[in-house]
């Protein structure tokens, strides 16, 4: 077999957090959540390749239809803002899992389809490490010859990474604590039906946690925890009556960060959405409908006004 046909290909989906909660922020500047992630229908590819090359190459590419696409489209974003050095975490992935196998004889090419728009609350980059972490994993085991990563030691590469990588790994829905990473994965009755719309520009993840605390340095923020009630009737209620459950701690200072954010929330409630909220440190906002058909209208209005807009199915 020719070094040019080795090559594997792994998919992780993007993520909304249905319900986020963070505590106060510890000494090592991370904050305990309590959070209900749910995976969506759209999410992210990497092809890992054999190359005859040194190193690590990184290619990037936006999913057709997508929200990056649609962005694209409108100008909004580039595809240039996606670091290929060793600072993309997919490349960081894969280093990862290739340190637990023989050296590599060549390098190693990335090609990452992306699909989540980028610093958009939805995991992109975690989903893509995810991704290159199973992709990697296989390939690594194809051609050394050694017995590929197990689950558990391929989620403890992926806690390392990052606080949502190890949920990208997973899928589904899970609440996470700790920092997120720590998971239990819980039932999904019925898919849940989301309109996702993406935002002109990304917020970095630490300037919300940030925000966060300075609107509540005067207050004694309280442990985080889920709802009572909330997991269950994800497992078995209906998207009704999951919707006033649904809350974010970060939502406030994703608001007071970009305060565009608020005619887009207000645009679900204004269209009969059940719920509209931001999903993680955002700037992308979810509206929960009651069905696909209502989705699919929400998307083609929102779409119409000018947004990128996708519906979607969580997960
Ligand atoms: C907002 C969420 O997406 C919700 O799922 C996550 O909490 C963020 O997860 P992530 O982007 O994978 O986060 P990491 O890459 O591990 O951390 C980026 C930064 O976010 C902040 N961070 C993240 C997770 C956490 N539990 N507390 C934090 O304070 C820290 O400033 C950290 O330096
Ligand atoms: N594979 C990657 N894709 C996108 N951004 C990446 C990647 N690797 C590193 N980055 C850097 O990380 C930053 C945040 O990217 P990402 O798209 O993961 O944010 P996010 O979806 O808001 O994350 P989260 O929801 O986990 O907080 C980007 O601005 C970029 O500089």
């Amino acid at each position: 077999m020719s070094t040019s046909q080795l090559a594997e290909r792994a998919g992780a989906p993007g993520k909304v957090n249905l319900f986020f909660a963070a505590g106060p922020p510890r000494p090592d500047g991370y904050h305990d959540v309590a959070s209900l992630y749910c995976a969506v229908s759209t999410g992210e590819t990497v092809r890992a390749t054999l190359t005859r090359g040194a190193g690590t190459t990184v290619g990037v590419a936006a999913v057709p239809g997508s929200l990056v696409a649609q962005q694209l489209d409108r100008g909004t974003f580039s595809l240039d803002t996606v670091p290929t050095d060793g600072s993309n975490l997919a490349v960081r992935a894969a280093e990862a899992v290739l340190a637990r196998f023989p050296p590599l004889v060549g390098g190693l090419h990335l090609q990452i389809d992306k699909a989540v728009p980028v610093a958009g609350g939805m995991g992109g980059g975690s989903a893509d490490a995810a991704a290159a972490l199973a992709a990697v994993n296989r390939l690594a085991a194809r051609v050394s010859g050694e017995p590929a990563l197990d689950d558990d030691a391929l989620l403890e590469l992926a806690a390392g990474l990052g606080a949502d990588v190890p949920f990208a790994l997973t899928g589904g829905a899970a609440v996470g604590t700790g920092t997120g990473a720590r998971l239990r994965p819980v039932a999904v009755g019925a898919p849940l039906h989301l309109v996702l719309v993406a935002a002109e520009a990304g917020l970095p993840t630490p300037a919300v946690y940030a925000e966060l605390d300075r609107l509540r340095a005067d207050e004694d923020v309280p442990p985080p925890r889920l709802p009572e009630g909330l997991v269950e009737r994800l497992g078995a209620g209906t998207a009704e009556e999951l919707a006033p459950l649904l809350a974010n701690d970060l939502q406030s200072a994703a608001l007071s960060l970009a305060p565009q954010l608020e005619p887009v929330l207000a645009a679900g409630a204004d269209a009969g959405a059940l719920a509209s909220f931001v999903s993680g440190s955002g700037p992308t906002v979810a509206h929960l409908v009651a069905d696909a058909a209502a989705a699919a209208a929400l998307a083609d209005v929102l779409r119409g006004q000018g947004a990128p807009a996708l519906a979607v199915r969580a997960p």
